[in-house]
This record gives structure tokens, sequence and C-alpha cells, in this order.
């Protein structure tokens, strides 16, 4: 059955929870790829402007980090089964690179990120609203693994950016917006239950079966 519109799911939590990793294995789940994902990540703004040594110091975990309108506007393309032309984020460098992702639309649509569920307007586009959550010693356990291993970053710059940014903003920002959450996932990217239960809820709406979501 065509679709008139995508269904937008939001996951969200703090950085670390296991929010790419729930997501990929929903995506996994679907072998017929009637998922796109798109990364809050990759509408950190463009940085070129400023010279590396300035953007070390950006905060990243502030909702003003995020060109949130180019993000908004690609949904509502999105949502039109438009195709759009995804920004791609290097995180060595802390800006845009110079490639661009074609993302073709689909009936759903997985939008990941640490803040995705802070702005009012993003949220009023999501139909399913879901937040990772996991105890921040587990979550800077794995930032410090994850960030040394592929994001080029030192054991020091990852605990001193964790107590200066990450923590604070987790509390101001992120850890409030749980309350918006229509589903609340314990422990991120091995709870196979909750995978599990997300993609037969998916898969309830696609067939059209789901009259809450339609
Ligand atoms: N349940 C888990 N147990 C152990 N490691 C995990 C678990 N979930 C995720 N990870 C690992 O933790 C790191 C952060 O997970 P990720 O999914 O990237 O989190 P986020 O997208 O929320 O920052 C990754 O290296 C991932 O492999
Ligand atoms: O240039 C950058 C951009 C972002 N970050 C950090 O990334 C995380 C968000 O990504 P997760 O995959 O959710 O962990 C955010 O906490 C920023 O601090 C960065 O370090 N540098």
């Amino acid at each position: 059955m065509k679709r008139s519109k995508p269904i937008v799911i939001g996951v969200a939590g703090g950085s670390g929870s296991g929010k790419t990793t729930v997501t990929r294995e929903i995506y996994r789940s679907f072998s017929d790829k009637s998922i796109t994902v798109i990364q809050q990540d990759a509408y950190y703004k463009a940085q070129d402007d400023k010279p590396f040594e300035e953007r070390l110091l950006t905060n990243y975990d502030h909702p003003l980090a995020f060109d949130t309108d180019l993000l908004i506007s690609h949904i509502q393309e999105l949502l039109q089964f438009h195709p759009i032309k995804k920004p791609v984020y290097d995180y060595t460098v802390h800006t845009r690179s110079a490639k661009i992702v074609p993302v073709e639309p689909k009936d759903v649509i997985i939008l990941e990120g640490i803040l995705i569920l802070e702005d009012e307007r993003l949220r009023n586009l999501m139909d399913i609203k879901v937040f990772v959550d996991t105890d921040s010693d587990l979550r800077i356990i794995r930032r410090l693994l994850r960030d040394t291993e592929e994001r080029g970053r030192s054991v020091e710059s990852v605990i001193n950016q964790y107590l200066t940014a990450v923590r604070p903003m987790h509390l101001q920002f992120v850890e409030p917006t749980k309350r918006y959450a229509d589903i609340i996932i314990p422990e991120g990217g091995k709870n196979s239950v909750a995978i599990d239960l997300m993609a037969t809820k998916i898969r309830t709406v696609l067939e059209g079966k789901d009259s809450q979501v339609l």
C-alpha cells in the first residue's frame, strides 16, 4: 500500500547511550530497505570560517551548535517524498566535509540525535518518539572508547569535554526531553526486546494496521 506520507521516528538520548546502535539494529531488521536514517550530527553548523583552534572551543552539546532550520526543511522534503542532499560532518576537523550524500525518500524516516526532542518544531514532525536511557557512567566509558578509537581524540580531551560541556548540557537540555518520549529504551544497543518491539510496531504501521500512527 502506498503511504500518503512517511512515518517519522525520533531516537534521542545522551551521547554514548546507544542511539546509533539501536537505529542500526532496527534498520537491519528491514531487509526491504524501507527506512532512511537521518543523523542530527550531520546538521552541525559548518565552521569553515573559523580556524581549527577556535572550533575546538565550540560547545557541540548546545542546541545552537546545530543548523536545525536546514534539518527541519530536509525532513519536510522527505515527508513529501522528495529527495534531499544530506550534509556530511567530519568530527576530526569539527566542520562539514565537502561531501554531500543524496538521500532518497522512504516510507520510514528515523531521525537520531542527542537533541532531536529539544526543538518543538522537530517534535511536531515525529509520529513516534524514543529516548535511549543509559546511565552516565556507562555513557562516558562508551564515549571514551569510541572517541579515542574512531574520532581521533585523546583520553584527556574526552574527559575535559565531558566535564565542561557534555555533562552540563546533558543535564540542561538532553535529560529533560525524556518527558516527551513515547518509549524509553534502557541501555540501548543490546536491548533486543525493545528493538524487536520497535521493528514490529513499524511493520504494523507500514502494513496500515495501526490506527494510532497513520
Ligand atoms: N548495550 C551496549 N553495550 C556495550 N556497548 C554498547 C552498547 N550499546 C552501544 N555500545 C557501544 O557504545 C558506543 C556508543 O554507542 P552509540 O550507539 O554510538 O551511541 P550514541 O549514538 O548514543 O552516541 C559504541 O562504540 C557502541 O558500539
Ligand atoms: O565536532 C564535534 C561534534 C560533535 N561532538 C560530540 O558528538 C556528540 C554527539 O554524538 P553522539 O554520537 O550522540 O555521541 C556530542 O555530545 C558532541 O559533544 C564532538 O565532540 N565534536
